[in-house]
């Protein structure tokens, strides 16, 4: 790792405000080490374990509608995004989970969608098909036996998510589908998930259903179709694991120990309009970086990067475009451990 770079990622849940750090660069930051040493006696377990759950099965509704993705799937955001029913639904069922999980929880969730597009007349079909998709989805977890929700449940549900935050106490930080770019295309997608307490990020969840459970070195790897779907989770001060989706054993894994640049290799969005892939090519070169960029969606980067299958982060958004807590919170302490 290329530690005399290293700039800390910072979250601020107060103001929701953008995380105005272009350039990323990971190793473990001084501010988290002491963090660490203030929550390792808190126990996160029962978190932890609806977190994983409300991932993974928010990912088994994501990897359904991929295969067969409808056209009618997709609507255009009010800032011409695209968000697909896999979105949604995704939403809902991580917050429906952890509310049902951790019922003497108070519950506090920052999520990236709201149902105000979903309630338009135009829209009656696709909340049809994502109330189908979250039932169906809960019902493949042994929830059968619980009454279907409504169209207006799932809408309450996805609503969940309009917490504002804030410095105190606990918040769930949610982006149901980080990447939806890369989905839409059939490539990278993530779905993040972590928990802020007291403003900190202590514990994190990123499913990636589409990534190699094999390290993956170049793009080229990725387009494998065997082996994928990794669910990473950290929890402050215990390191990082990973498992494949479908639920076998976790091992440990550690970020690289590279400290030289001509070994390194470095990750960048897959898409230019996301992060500008001149001038990480010319830091890469700078530094002395050798392999040519690696391109992966979302915060599937933060998942290989935590598995050293790469040293570095690159992202270098165009001007104007502000990041959200939800594009990072995850992928952050799964980095960090
Ligand atoms: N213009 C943009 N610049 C940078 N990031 C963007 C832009 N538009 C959307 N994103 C977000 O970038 C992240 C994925 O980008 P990348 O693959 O480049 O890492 C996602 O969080 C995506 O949001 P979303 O969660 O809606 O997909
Ligand atoms: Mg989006
Ligand atoms: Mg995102
Ligand atoms: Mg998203």
């Amino acid at each position: 790792m290329v530690a005399s770079i290293v700039r800390t990622l910072q979250l601020n849940p107060t103001t929701l405000s953008p995380i105005s750090r272009p350039l990323l660069f990971f190793s473990i930051p001084l501010q988290l080490r002491a963090v660490r040493r203030a929550s390792v006696s808190m126990s996160y377990n029962r978190q932890l374990a609806a977190a994983k759950k409300a991932a993974a099965l928010a990912a088994c509704l994501c990897q359904k509608v991929q295969k067969a993705l409808l056209q009618s799937d997709v609507q255009s955001k009010y800032d011409k995004t695209p968000v697909t029913v896999a979105d949604y639904g995704s939403q809902a069922v991580v917050s429906y989970i952890l509310e049902k999980e951790l019922p003497s929880m108070s519950f506090s969730l920052v999520a990236e969608e709201d149902s105000e597009d979903l309630r338009k007349e135009e829209a009656q079909g696709m909340l049809k098909r994502i109330t189908e998709l979250v039932n169906e989805t809960l019902a493949s977890d042994g929830m059968a036996d619980m009454m279907p929700l409504s169209e207006e449940d799932v809408l309450v549900a996805i609503d969940s998510g309009k917490s504002e935050g804030g410095p105190h106490g606990q918040h769930w930080v949610l982006d149901p589908i980080d990447g939806t770019k890369g989905f839409l295309r059939g490539d990278q997608y993530a779905i993040a998930l972590a928990l802020l307490d007291e403003g900190k990020v202590v514990l994190g969840v990123l499913a990636c259903p589409n990534l190699p459970l094999a390290a993956v070195a170049s793009h080229n790897q990725l387009i494998s179709k065997d082996d994928v779907g990794c669910l990473f989770y950290a929890h402050v001060g215990t390191g990082t694991y990973m498992q494949s989706l479908d639920g076998s054993k976790s091992t440990k894994v550690h970020v690289s120990a590279t400290e030289n640049p001509e070994e390194a290799s470095f990750f960048e969005s897959f898409e230019a309009a996301h992060s500008m892939h001149d001038l990480s090519g010319l830091i890469a070169k700078k530094l002395g970086v050798k392999a040519p960029p690696v391109r992966i969606d979302s915060q599937a980067k933060y998942g290989a990067l935590s598995r050293g299958d790469g040293a570095i982060y690159l992202r270098f958004p165009h001007k104007g475009y502000r990041e959200k807590i939800w594009d990072h919170a995850a992928g952050y302490i799964v980095v960090a451990g």
